[in-house]
C-alpha cells in the first residue's frame, strides 16, 4: 500500500443551480483539506469556487449541460479521479438529464466514491484523509 503522500487526492465537485450556494459553502468549511487536492470542477460550479476561494487548486472543465459532466465521467473510466461530490438538485428537470445520470452511472460502475449530500461529502473526506486502508493512495 502507498502512503496518501504518493500523490495529490483528485476531486471532481459540481452542483446543479440550486445547490451552488451550497457547494462553495461547503467548500469553505472544508478548505484545509482541500487545499491539498487538485479539484475538477464543471464550467460554472468551478468558476464560483475560484472566485470564492483563490488558493485552491481548481481545473474547470466544460459547463455541464455542454459536456463538464461527461469530460468528468471519463476521467472516471480512465481512473484519474478519486471522489466525485455530486450536489444534485433532485427536484428540477435537467435538459442534460441523460449526461446526469451517465455521470452517476459511472461513478458506480468503478466504485468511485461520490456523495451527492453534504453529510456524505464530510465522510468521504474524513475518510480519505483519515487512517488509511484503501489502496488506492
Ligand atoms: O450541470 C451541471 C451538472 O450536471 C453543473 O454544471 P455547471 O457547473 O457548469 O453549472
Amino acid at each position: 500500500m502507498t502512503s496518501l503522500s504518493a500523490r495529490t487526492p483528485r476531486f471532481a465537485l459540481v452542483a446543479h443551480d440550486a445547490r451552488k450556494d451550497e457547494i462553495v459553502e461547503w467548500v469553505g468549511l472544508q478548505l484545509v483539506p482541500l487545499s491539498g487536492m487538485h479539484v475538477f470542477s464543471t464550467g460554472t460550479t468551478g468558476s464560483l469556487i475560484k472566485t470564492a476561494f483563490s488558493e485552491l487548486n481548481v481545473t474547470c472543465l466544460k459547463s455541464g449541460p455542454l459536456g463538464g459532466d461527461q469530460q468528468i465521467g471519463a476521467m472516471i473510466c480512465q481512473a484519474e479521479l478519486d471522489a466525485l461530490i455530486f450536489f444534485v438538485d433532485p427536484l428540477s428537470p435537467m435538459p442534460h438529464d441523460v449526461d446526469v445520470k451517465a455521470l452517476t452511472r459511472l461513478a458506480t460502475v468503478y466504485d468511485l466514491p461520490m456523495a451527492c449530500s453534504r453529510s456524505t461529502a464530510d465522510l468521504i473526506v474524513d475518510g480519505l484523509l483519515g487512517e488509511k486502508t484503501d489502496e488506492r493512495f
